[in-house]
């Protein structure tokens, strides 16, 4: 049969990919391949306008240190799941080693500036002892808080919480929480001397001077054993 007979609906011709140019589709992500990210230099001016920018309004929010999970589990880094890959021959491009910041080329409008964060000295977790293995223990422990069947909503002095500073009952005060932390020691990212600063004190502050984007109430809520009685 001819495939050009314009009565037969069963077989049409399909023209080619130039003659078909002019039929428009809609692009989902309008030019992925041309956003790239790029370091500049220090003495790029319009970079430090909008470095500045970014640095007092959102200096935490642009470029968090870790991709975190709602959890509170990082998605990479101690945890370690890979963070995104970044195809040295794909797009995006990521580029970096300047001393500025990275931007985003290639996107129309205004560019959004990302804050370059210090390097962190990681401190490497034993076998076993990785967020993933805290994740199953807290499902599994009978009793993480050390409770032995008491209630966990008793009003604590920090009188109290001062008595529980070693190994096998250390306690630790966070956002108005009492936490028995002992269990939690060598899972802890930062390292066990860190944490061993928390034992029996408010470690509120020093919490959220190294990472305020950690939740902790999810992280802790097996180890809760009371409340803080901040008015004894
Ligand atoms: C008691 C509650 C605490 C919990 C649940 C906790 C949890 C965590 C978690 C989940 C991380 C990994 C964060 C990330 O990779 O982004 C971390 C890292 C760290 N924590 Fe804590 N932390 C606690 C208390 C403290 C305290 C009191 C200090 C300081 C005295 C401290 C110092 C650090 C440091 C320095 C790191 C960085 C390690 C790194 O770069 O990977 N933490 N902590």
């Amino acid at each position: 049969m001819d495939d050009t007979d314009t009565n037969d609906f069963t077989f049409c011709k399909v023209d080619s990919q130039a003659v078909n140019d002019h039929v428009e589709s809609p692009k989902a992500i309008p030019d992925v391949n041309r956003i790239t990210l790029k370091d500049h230099f220090s003495d790029d001016k319009d970079l430090k306008k909008s470095y500045d920018y970014f640095q007092d309004k959102n200096s935490s929010a642009i470029l968090p240190k870790k991709f975190v999970a709602s959890s509170g589990f990082p998605l990479y880094g101690s945890s370690g799941i890979l963070p995104p890959d970044f195809n040295s021959n794909g797009s995006p491009v990521l580029e970096i080693g300047g001393s500025n910041g990275l931007s985003l080329s290639g996107i129309d409008g205004p560019k959004p500036v990302l804050k370059k964060q210090p390097v962190r000295a990681k401190v490497p977790f034993e076998k076993g002892y990785s967020q993933m293995d805290w994740l199953k223990l807290t499902r599994t422990h009978p009793d993480l808080a050390g409770l032995q069947g008491q209630t966990n909503r008793r009003l604590i002095t920090m009188d109290e919480v001062k008595k529980h500073k070693t190994e096998g009952s250390i306690w630790t005060v966070l956002k108005g929480r009492v936490y028995n932390i002992s269990l939690y020691m060598k899972f802890h990212p930062g390292g066990v001397d860190m944490l061993m600063m928390a034992a029996g004190k408010d470690c509120t502050s020093l919490f959220n001077k190294h990472h305020p984007w950690v939740n902790s109430e999810f992280l802790l809520e097996k180890c809760l054993v009371g409340v803080l009685d901040a008015d004894p």
